[in-house]
């Protein structure tokens, strides 16, 4: 401890003076090696404590697995099991703080088809860049006491110890080599004796900082993807706006999976690859400012200069090629995505050669910029390697040689060396091979300082496109959209409805839901004109039991009307009340079932947990299942708790009873079903259509049958013509009863009509019979009739 509490140079003086001492001629690194083991302890101590509790932690979870065999299914166990531990997600007050550090990046993104920031700002080590990094570490170390803060300053200690045991090894080198040219044998074995001594806590050093600069790297990609996860997926539903209302980041996938954890691997690699050759430079110039004096120091610095402009001015825009790669991709990446997602499609339309094509196109494009990048660098590491590989050495050379040529332009090391004959050489030789040692590490620092510009750059390119992921995401939480350019704009279209101009309203907390006004217009990203209105100034307003089917042409704004309530397209203009989210349900045309086991589908998006904690059963889950008609799902695959790639196992109508399932469970107020029972047998959707009505769910539906029309009381029809709707009435209760009981009565002839055909198909047996037991009479018959 009394060693670290020293100053740094001070610290090393001492070390070095002790190896300098008279009494022994060789070195003594005994408190470097006091200081790593001390280090090595508490290190150690904190690693085995990690340890200690990540096993404990595994044994705990292992033997509640065992409690649960069924729940061993790899990546889908968790969602089966109940989360032990509640996850804290990042609170609003800390988005909405955190905003302000994101406005819109000034630099034109390579990853983003479209930018509404006109900036001359390009890509690369600048302002820009060190402001959008000082936003990002907002996230990354939230405060002072943290562990990413702690694994920081544990990182900085090692890299700080590398460099002391450097500059202890390169004086023990220079004693050595003098012991050796002196023939001192002795003084030479303790000198080796030393050097392994060293050894051992300089290895375990470089492991060390390894270890921790990954350590960092994972709790840096921890800590972002956790926060953009809290961003993206929450009640703001800023995924769904991310995907079709904003078309500033395209890939959001390849955004959260690789470039997060690239910035995150570059960013704790640099600190390492920049922090320690800075401090390797610092102290390795002070201590060659010993031994080379104030003069050599001078041209080492102007070499300095030199150095970092020629290369400043040769270098490449590799942030700008790096963010064009990670967009490359990404585009690589969800071309495969769409091939997996829509593979049974793509072979039904034996669709593989067209398919195989875009895939090679992509990745083609992907492979010429890479290629480019590559031939850019040949040239670069050239020019690179030259500089700092050779012109330095010699440089560094030449300031060695001073001293010993010019004894008065030395520093105060090699004054105290002036001495004559064999003791003349000796000191002379160990002040050589020290400088040079020293020399040869600053030339190594200086040339992965320059080094680290590039992957500065680089890094650049990924920080843009984290950034930007958070930025947007900020922007899309606080429902600020991209801002539609003016340039373009065709006023002569009416009203322009953009995403920067919505001024309905919606209110949650009616009874029913209630349209005044309301247009239903597309969302057109960044377009000038605006989103195009299919439904003009709608008004309606339903109440609980009032059943309405919605209809009209392909294509005119029937989903659009759903999106409208649910709040997934904006409200324009006018005013929606409605009752709150939990009470209005939606069956989407495309019947979704999720990644778990079949209890999670009939409960989505309940979890397991929440299923309990409403006081819900299996058993009653299967009462429901009943009404659907698929009472014999839990047997057939095993039970509830078994877990399989749903989409897969269930035909196109057990997906969508599935989902009506879901409709069950919930008992919403409303339900808005989207063409969602275009799968299933007429007869057994009467039946739960009667059934959603019996437990009290008022139903809103989307669809172009007919045979609908008897489960509801009004009509809303979109014409497609300039916005036209018409709101009818299908019929009063009593007319529908009357309806329904000649429905009753025509159902009973058709079951009669299906005895009568068993009657006839008798009959008609009989009479067969009755033919073939005599048909040489009717041959004869024939016959006679011929002859
Ligand atoms: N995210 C979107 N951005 C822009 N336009 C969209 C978007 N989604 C749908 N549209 C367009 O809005 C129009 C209405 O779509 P909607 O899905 O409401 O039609 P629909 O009446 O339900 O048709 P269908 O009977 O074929 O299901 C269509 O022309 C569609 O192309």
């Amino acid at each position: 401890m009394a060693v670290q509490s020293k100053d740094l140079p001070q610290q090393i003086n001492s070390v070095l003076d002790s190896i300098h001492s008279k009494k022994s001629s060789s070195a003594r690194p005994l408190p470097a090696v006091a200081l790593v083991g001390f280090i090595a302890i508490v290190v150690g101590r904190y690693l085995s404590n990690k340890q200690a509790k990540e096993k404990k932690a595994a044994a705990a979870s292992k033997a509640s697995a065992s409690t649960s065999a069924t729940q061993d299914k790899g990546i889908l166990k968790g969602r089966v099991q109940a989360p032990k531990k509640s996850i804290k997600y990042t609170s609003e007050a800390t988005i909405e703080r955190n905003r302000k550090y994101f406005p819109p990046s000034k630099v034109a993104s390579a990853g983003s088809s479209a930018s509404s920031v006109k900036s001359s700002v390009k890509v690369g080590v600048n302002k820009e860049f060190f402001r959008q990094i000082e936003a990002i570490f907002k996230i990354l170390i939230p405060k002072l006491r943290c562990k990413e803060s702690f694994i920081l300053v544990l990182h900085t200690t090692f890299l700080v110890l590398r460099t002391y045991l450097s500059v202890v090894v390169a004086r023990l080198d220079g004693a050595i080599v003098k012991d050796l040219i002196a023939g001192n044998g002795k003084g030479f074995i303790r000198g080796l004796g030393y050097w392994f001594a060293i050894a051992l806590p300089a290895t375990y050093t470089n492991s060390m900082i390894r270890y921790l600069q990954s350590k960092l790297s994972i709790a840096f990609r921890t800590r972002l993807t956790r926060y953009v996860h809290d961003l993206y997926l929450n009640d703001q539903i800023t995924y769904y706006k991310a995907l079709n209302l904003d078309d500033r980041i395209e890939g959001v996938d390849q955004y959260i999976t690789t470039d997060i954890a690239k910035f995150c691997d570059s960013l704790a690699g640099l600190y390492s690859n920049l922090g320690k050759p800075l401090l390797d430079t610092i102290i390795f110039n002070y201590q060659l400012m010993r031994s080379i004096g104030v003069s050599g120091m001078g041209g080492l610095f102007v070499s300095y200069v030199v150095t970092a402009f020629l290369l400043r001015m040769v270098t490449p825009a590799f942030g700008k090629l790096a963010a064009v790669e990670a967009k490359l991709e990404g585009d690589f990446r969800s071309a495969h995505t769409r091939l997996i997602t829509n593979a049974e499609e793509i072979a039904f339309y034996n669709g593989a050669e067209l398919e195989h094509s875009i895939l090679t196109k992509t990745y083609k494009r992907l492979i010429r910029h890479i290629n480019s990048i590559y031939k850019i660098r040949i040239a670069y590491n050239m020019f690179e390697d030259f500089i700092i590989k050779y012109c330095w050495s010699a440089v560094g050379l030449t300031l060695c040689a001073l001293p010993v040529f010019f004894p008065a332009l030395g520093g105060v090391d090699s004054a105290k060396n002036v001495s004559s004959g064999d003791q003349a050489v000796g000191a002379r030789t160990k002040g050589f091979i020290t400088s040079k040692r020293l020399m040869m590490s600053l030339a190594d620092a200086g040339g992965r300082m320059m080094y680290s510009y590039k992957e500065m750059s680089e890094l650049a390119g990924s920080t843009l496109r984290v950034y930007n992921l958070i930025s947007v995401l900020h922007q899309l939480h606080a429902d600020n959209y991209e801002p539609a350019s003016a340039e373009g704009s065709d006023d002569s279209k009416g009203e322009r409805y953009t995403l920067d101009d919505i001024r309905g309203i919606i209110g949650y907390g009616y009874e029913g839901i209630k349209f005044v006004n309301v247009p239903i217009v597309t969302p057109s990203p960044g377009n000038s004109n605006g989103g195009e209105e299919l439904v003009r100034d709608l008004s309606v307003d339903i109440k609980p039991g009032d059943h309405m089917l919605v209809t009209g042409p392909n294509g005119v704004g029937k989903t659009g009307f759903a999106r409208v309530i649910s709040g997934l397209w904006p409200v324009f203009r006018g005013q929606i009340q409605r009752p709150a989210p939990k009470d209005i349900f939606y069956i989407p045309q495309r019947a979704y079932l999720s990644i778990g086991s079949l209890r999670d589908q009939v409960i989505y998006p309940h979890s397991h947990a929440d299923m309990i904690k409403a006081g819900r059963t299996d058993e009653e889950l299967m009462t429901i299942l009943k009404h659907v008609h698929l009472a014999y799902i839990p047997d057939r695959e095993g039970g509830w708790d078994t877990v399989k790639e749903w989409k897969d196992v269930f035909s196109g109508g057990e997906k969508q009873r599935m989902n009506l399932a879901r409709l069950f469970y919930h008992k919403p107020k409303f339900a808005i079903l989207d063409e969602c029972t275009s799968a299933v047998s007429s007869d057994v959707e009467g039946l739960m259509y009667n059934h959603a009505k019996d437990i009290g769910i008022t139903l809103i539906t989307i669809s172009h049958r007919p045979a609908l029309f008897k489960y509801h009381l009004h009509l809303l029809k979109f014409t497609g013509d300039h916005g036209h709707w018409e709101f009818s009435t299908i019929g009063t209760a009593e007319e529908r009863q009357s309806l329904e009981k000649e429905m009753a009565s025509l159902q009973a002839k058709l079951d009669e009509v299906e005895q009568l055909k068993e009657r006839h198909a008798e009959i008609q047996k009989e009479l067969e019979v009755g033919l073939n037991a005599g048909p040489q009479d009717g041959v004869k018959v024939q016959k006679r009739g011929l002859f």
